[in-house]
């Protein structure tokens, strides 16, 4: 017996699974095509009301697709309608892996979490995560950077450094290294079971994470900047509102987070990777989904004639 007899929802139908009717599962399709979401959500309800004047009981995922997309070709969205078909054919072929740095406090985790909510893939994770499990794998006397934060990771250089070096920046370099051997170990295991994910946080910098894949066409970097100090300072103290993260630490080391802000865009600049200030949430988030929408267009071969 299927879901039909247990809600008075219409249920939407895969090869092996079925769901009740979501307006909010559409709504953030249609958002990852490029609809404000306010748009795409009344979108979603008029669908929903259209299919439930025409007695709809039960639809297929590729028939609710093929009516969407010509909803959207009926309402003058046609941009629209062909990212929203180029989405369902990439994210049923492909894993995407979206990398997402930045320094400190820049944004980098609140805007991968719109990202993957924009374009349902499930899984968000943070290098300080993977920073963590690499400290239960290395141990401090081996690598003393990787127990430091990114910001004082110079303090644990115990080798004489050439004149003309940064320690600040030298200090961030050995701190990510280790840290990005467990990137690049998700990034094998997300490409090796095909699920997309998106991977954020300070560690990941252009130029520091292997042209093996870097160069693949369905992993797409993008680092977040913040021109404005002042900006960024208030980043600590929002935070520090809602998590126990002091924004004392943050603004004692102010000085070398803008460094490493400065570098971060220095190498994105230098490795042909995209730089998105993160001033509007939602500004940072049309513009990251453009450019991975963008890099997508090449990926898909267009010949998927099936919604
Ligand atoms: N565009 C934005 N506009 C306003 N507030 C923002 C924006 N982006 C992020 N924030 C807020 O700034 C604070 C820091 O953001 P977030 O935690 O995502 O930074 P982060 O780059 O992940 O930092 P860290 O690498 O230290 O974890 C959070 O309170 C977040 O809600
Ligand atoms: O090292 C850092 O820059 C931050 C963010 O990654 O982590 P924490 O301040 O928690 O050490």
């Amino acid at each position: 017996m299927g879901f039909e007899y247990l809600t008075n929802q219409i249920i939407v139908k895969d090869k092996d699974y079925e769901m009740p009717f979501s307006k909010g599962i559409l709504a953030r399709s249609l958002t990852a095509a490029g609809l404000k979401p306010s748009i795409a959500y009344s979108i979603a309800r008029e669908i929903e009301g259209m299919l439930k004047d025409e007695g709809v009981k039960v639809i297929s995922k590729d028939e609710l697709r093929r009516r969407v997309y010509y909803y959207l070709i009926d309402k003058n969205y046609y941009h629209i309608a062909e990212k929203y078909l180029l989405w369902r054919r990439i994210l049923k072929k492909h894993p995407i892996i979206i990398l997402i740095g930045g320094a400190s406090g820049v944004g980098t985790s609140t805007i991968a979490f719109e990202i993957a909510s924009r374009l349902g893939i499930p899984s968000v994770i943070g290098t300080d995560s993977i920073r963590e499990v690499m400290r239960r794998s290395i141990s401090k006397d081996l690598v003393p950077m990787l127990y430091e934060s990114s910001y004082t990771a110079w303090k644990a250089i115990r080798t004489p450094l050439p004149e003309n070096c940064n320690i600040y920046i030298t200090g961030f370099e050995r701190h990510i290294e280790p840290v990005l051997i467990g990137v690049e170990g998700i990034i094998d295991r997300s490409l090796t079971e095909g699920l997309s994910v998106i991977i954020e946080g300070t560690h990941l910098v252009p130029g520091f994470i292997s042209e093996k894949y870097t160069t693949m066409p369905n992993i797409i970097f993008i680092v977040l900047s913040l021109s404005s100090e002042e900006l960024h300072k208030k980043r600590f103290s929002a935070r520090a509102r809602v998590s126990n993260r002091p924004m004392e630490r943050y603004l004692k080391h102010f000085k070398i987070i803008r460094m490493i802000n400065d570098y971060i865009v220095e190498q994105a600049k230098k490795n042909n990777v995209p730089v998105v200030e993160n001033v509007s949430i939602s500004q940072t988030v049309e513009k990251c989904l453009e450019i991975i929408t963008e890099r997508f267009m090449n990926l898909d071969d267009g010949n998927d004639d099936d919604f």
